[in-house]
Protein backbone atom coordinates (compact mmCIF):
# COMPACT_ATOMS: atom_id res chain seq x y z
CA UNK A 1 0.00 0.00 0.00
CA UNK A 2 0.93 3.72 -0.85
CA UNK A 3 2.35 5.78 1.96
CA UNK A 4 1.84 9.25 1.66
CA UNK A 5 5.17 11.24 2.99
CA UNK A 6 4.72 13.32 6.16
CA UNK A 7 5.48 17.34 5.24
CA UNK A 8 7.75 19.03 7.83
CA UNK A 9 7.46 22.68 7.74
CA UNK A 10 9.93 25.00 9.57
CA UNK A 11 10.93 28.59 9.01
CA UNK A 12 15.03 28.21 8.47
CA UNK A 13 16.92 26.18 6.86
CA UNK A 14 18.97 25.29 10.29
CA UNK A 15 16.04 23.65 11.33
CA UNK A 16 15.40 21.76 8.68
CA UNK A 17 18.69 20.15 8.21
CA UNK A 18 18.26 19.59 12.03
CA UNK A 19 16.08 17.10 11.54
CA UNK A 20 16.33 16.05 7.54
CA UNK A 21 20.05 14.32 8.68
CA UNK A 22 18.01 11.94 11.22
CA UNK A 23 15.15 11.03 9.12
CA UNK A 24 14.28 8.67 5.68
CA UNK A 25 13.88 10.67 2.84
CA UNK A 26 11.42 8.95 1.01
CA UNK A 27 8.81 9.20 3.97
CA UNK A 28 9.37 12.76 4.96
CA UNK A 29 9.96 16.04 2.91
CA UNK A 30 11.38 18.77 5.18
CA UNK A 31 11.28 21.98 3.92
CA UNK A 32 12.60 25.43 4.92
CA UNK A 33 9.70 28.40 3.70
CA UNK A 34 10.76 31.59 5.64
CA UNK A 35 10.09 33.18 8.87
CA UNK A 36 6.65 34.26 10.26
CA UNK A 37 3.04 33.44 9.39
CA UNK A 38 2.44 34.74 6.28
CA UNK A 39 5.55 32.77 4.61
CA UNK A 40 4.42 29.57 6.06
CA UNK A 41 1.10 29.59 4.77
CA UNK A 42 2.46 30.51 1.56
CA UNK A 43 5.24 27.92 1.57
CA UNK A 44 2.99 25.43 2.90
CA UNK A 45 0.46 25.73 0.44
CA UNK A 46 2.56 25.67 -2.71
CA UNK A 47 4.04 22.78 -0.92
CA UNK A 48 0.89 21.23 -0.85
CA UNK A 49 -0.01 22.28 -4.33
CA UNK A 50 -0.55 19.08 -6.35
CA UNK A 51 1.13 16.59 -3.85
CA UNK A 52 -0.27 14.21 -1.56
CA UNK A 53 0.81 14.34 2.23
CA UNK A 54 -0.89 12.35 5.11
CA UNK A 55 0.47 15.33 7.57
CA UNK A 56 1.50 18.39 7.87
CA UNK A 57 3.79 19.57 11.08
CA UNK A 58 5.18 23.11 11.97
CA UNK A 59 8.52 22.16 13.47
CA UNK A 60 11.31 24.89 14.62
CA UNK A 61 12.84 26.70 17.67
CA UNK A 62 10.34 28.50 19.52
CA UNK A 63 10.01 30.94 22.90
CA UNK A 64 8.82 28.87 26.14
CA UNK A 65 6.58 30.67 28.87
CA UNK A 66 8.27 30.49 31.95
CA UNK A 67 7.30 28.26 34.49
CA UNK A 68 5.08 26.12 31.38
CA UNK A 69 7.84 25.12 29.09
CA UNK A 70 11.79 24.95 29.72
CA UNK A 71 14.25 25.59 27.68
CA UNK A 72 16.01 23.22 25.54
CA UNK A 73 12.79 21.15 26.06
CA UNK A 74 10.31 19.80 23.81
CA UNK A 75 6.76 21.04 23.26
CA UNK A 76 3.91 19.52 21.21
CA UNK A 77 1.03 21.95 20.21
CA UNK A 78 -2.73 20.72 20.85
CA UNK A 79 -3.63 24.33 19.48
CA UNK A 80 -2.27 26.93 17.31
CA UNK A 81 -3.72 30.01 18.08
CA UNK A 82 -3.10 32.99 16.44
CA UNK A 83 -2.52 35.46 19.25
CA UNK A 84 -2.18 39.00 17.43
CA UNK A 85 -4.76 38.26 14.70
CA UNK A 86 -7.96 40.73 15.69
CA UNK A 87 -8.17 44.37 16.75
CA UNK A 88 -7.11 46.38 19.58
CA UNK A 89 -10.26 48.16 21.56
CA UNK A 90 -9.96 50.34 24.47
CA UNK A 91 -11.08 46.84 27.17
CA UNK A 92 -8.35 45.15 25.46
CA UNK A 93 -7.23 42.69 22.61
CA UNK A 94 -10.54 41.39 20.16
CA UNK A 95 -9.97 37.74 18.49
CA UNK A 96 -11.12 37.67 15.25
CA UNK A 97 -13.99 35.45 16.74
CA UNK A 98 -15.51 38.52 18.38
CA UNK A 99 -14.91 40.86 15.30
CA UNK A 100 -17.12 37.76 12.96
CA UNK A 101 -13.69 36.74 10.81
CA UNK A 102 -13.87 33.19 11.47
CA UNK A 103 -11.45 31.40 13.81
CA UNK A 104 -7.62 32.17 15.74
CA UNK A 105 -7.54 28.64 17.12
CA UNK A 106 -6.42 25.74 14.85
CA UNK A 107 -6.32 22.30 16.67
CA UNK A 108 -3.88 19.70 15.95
CA UNK A 109 -4.62 16.89 14.83
CA UNK A 110 -5.44 14.15 17.85
CA UNK A 111 -4.29 10.72 16.57
CA UNK A 112 -0.80 12.78 15.54
CA UNK A 113 -1.06 14.76 19.00
CA UNK A 114 -1.09 11.08 20.55
CA UNK A 115 1.73 9.74 18.17
CA UNK A 116 4.29 12.40 19.19
CA UNK A 117 2.93 12.57 22.73
CA UNK A 118 4.17 8.21 22.68
CA UNK A 119 7.14 9.18 20.94
CA UNK A 120 8.39 12.10 23.29
CA UNK A 121 6.88 11.40 26.54
CA UNK A 122 9.39 14.28 28.33
CA UNK A 123 7.48 17.08 25.87
CA UNK A 124 5.28 19.18 27.33
CA UNK A 125 1.91 19.52 25.44
CA UNK A 126 -0.25 22.64 25.08
CA UNK A 127 -1.59 25.45 22.92
CA UNK A 128 1.70 27.10 20.97
CA UNK A 129 1.08 30.83 20.39
CA UNK A 130 1.74 32.12 16.87
CA UNK A 131 2.61 35.87 16.55
CA UNK A 132 4.13 38.35 14.13
CA UNK A 133 6.37 39.89 16.50
CA UNK A 134 9.21 37.78 18.92
CA UNK A 135 7.86 38.94 22.76
CA UNK A 136 10.36 41.16 24.03
CA UNK A 137 8.71 42.93 27.02
CA UNK A 138 6.98 41.53 30.69
CA UNK A 139 4.24 43.67 30.21
CA UNK A 140 3.39 41.47 26.65
CA UNK A 141 4.63 38.10 28.31
CA UNK A 142 2.68 38.64 31.30
CA UNK A 143 -0.69 40.07 29.15
CA UNK A 144 -0.31 36.58 26.95
CA UNK A 145 0.38 34.50 29.88
CA UNK A 146 -3.11 35.72 31.06
CA UNK A 147 -5.35 35.78 27.93
CA UNK A 148 -3.52 32.36 27.38
CA UNK A 149 -3.41 30.07 30.24
CA UNK A 150 -2.86 26.76 28.23
CA UNK A 151 -0.03 28.14 26.11
CA UNK A 152 3.27 26.85 26.93
CA UNK A 153 5.02 28.91 24.04
CA UNK A 154 5.09 30.86 21.22
CA UNK A 155 6.62 31.14 17.92
CA UNK A 156 6.04 32.69 14.89
CA UNK A 157 4.69 29.95 11.82
CA UNK A 158 2.78 27.31 13.31
CA UNK A 159 -0.91 28.93 12.69
CA UNK A 160 0.34 29.95 9.16
CA UNK A 161 1.32 26.41 8.71
CA UNK A 162 -2.12 24.74 10.08
CA UNK A 163 -4.14 26.94 7.99
CA UNK A 164 -2.64 25.60 4.45
CA UNK A 165 -3.13 22.01 5.95
CA UNK A 166 -6.42 22.92 6.81
CA UNK A 167 -7.97 24.47 3.45
CA UNK A 168 -6.53 21.02 1.59
CA UNK A 169 -8.00 19.14 4.55
CA UNK A 170 -4.63 17.55 5.67
CA UNK A 171 -4.05 16.43 9.43
CA UNK A 172 -1.92 19.30 11.06
CA UNK A 173 0.34 19.70 14.16
CA UNK A 174 2.86 21.82 15.86
CA UNK A 175 6.54 20.68 16.98
CA UNK A 176 8.70 22.80 18.99
CA UNK A 177 12.15 22.97 21.03
CA UNK A 178 12.51 25.59 23.32
CA UNK A 179 15.51 28.20 22.87
CA UNK A 180 14.32 31.47 24.98
CA UNK A 181 12.06 32.11 27.75
CA UNK A 182 9.42 34.42 26.46
CA UNK A 183 9.80 37.89 28.32
CA UNK A 184 11.87 40.89 28.30
CA UNK A 185 14.18 40.91 24.91
CA UNK A 186 18.03 39.55 26.13
CA UNK A 187 18.87 38.01 22.94
CA UNK A 188 22.32 36.50 24.32
CA UNK A 189 20.28 33.99 26.69
CA UNK A 190 18.82 32.55 23.40
CA UNK A 191 20.08 28.95 23.82
CA UNK A 192 19.84 27.80 20.40
CA UNK A 193 22.45 24.41 20.38
CA UNK A 194 20.27 23.19 23.34
CA UNK A 195 16.49 24.28 20.94
CA UNK A 196 18.65 22.30 17.74
CA UNK A 197 19.93 19.40 19.98
CA UNK A 198 16.30 18.87 21.09
CA UNK A 199 14.91 19.19 17.06
CA UNK A 200 17.37 16.44 16.19
CA UNK A 201 16.85 14.18 18.90
CA UNK A 202 12.93 14.24 18.02
CA UNK A 203 13.57 13.62 14.28
CA UNK A 204 13.05 9.77 14.82
CA UNK A 205 9.40 10.40 16.18
CA UNK A 206 8.37 12.30 13.34
CA UNK A 207 8.99 9.21 10.56
CA UNK A 208 6.70 6.83 13.20
CA UNK A 209 3.88 9.22 12.64
CA UNK A 210 0.64 8.01 11.46
O1 LIG B 1 16.46 39.03 17.84
C1 LIG B 1 17.37 38.59 17.14
O2 LIG B 1 18.47 39.11 17.10
C2 LIG B 1 17.12 37.38 16.38
C3 LIG B 1 18.12 36.77 15.67
C4 LIG B 1 17.86 35.62 14.98
C5 LIG B 1 16.58 35.07 15.02
C6 LIG B 1 15.63 35.71 15.75
C7 LIG B 1 14.29 35.22 15.83
O3 LIG B 1 13.41 35.83 16.36
C8 LIG B 1 14.02 33.92 15.25
C9 LIG B 1 12.55 33.74 15.11
C10 LIG B 1 12.30 32.34 14.71
O4 LIG B 1 12.42 31.49 15.81
C11 LIG B 1 11.14 31.18 16.37
N1 LIG B 1 11.19 31.73 17.73
C12 LIG B 1 12.14 31.40 18.63
N2 LIG B 1 11.90 31.99 19.79
C13 LIG B 1 10.79 32.72 19.64
C14 LIG B 1 10.06 33.57 20.54
O5 LIG B 1 10.39 33.76 21.72
N3 LIG B 1 8.95 34.18 20.04
C15 LIG B 1 8.56 33.97 18.77
N4 LIG B 1 9.23 33.20 17.89
C16 LIG B 1 10.32 32.57 18.33
C17 LIG B 1 10.13 31.77 15.41
O6 LIG B 1 9.18 30.80 15.07
C18 LIG B 1 10.92 32.22 14.19
O7 LIG B 1 10.92 31.23 13.18
C19 LIG B 1 15.87 36.87 16.43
Amino acid sequence: MTSYPILVVTAVTAEADAVRAHLDPGNVLVEAVGVGPAAAAAGTARLLAGRTCRAVLSLGIAGGFPGRAAVGGLVIGTRSIAADLGAESPDGFLPIEELGFGTSILESDPQLVKALQSSLPDAVSGDVLTLATVTGTAATADRLATRFPDAVAEAMEGYGVAIAAAGVGVPFAELRAISNPIGPRDRAAWRLGDAFAALRAAAPALAALP
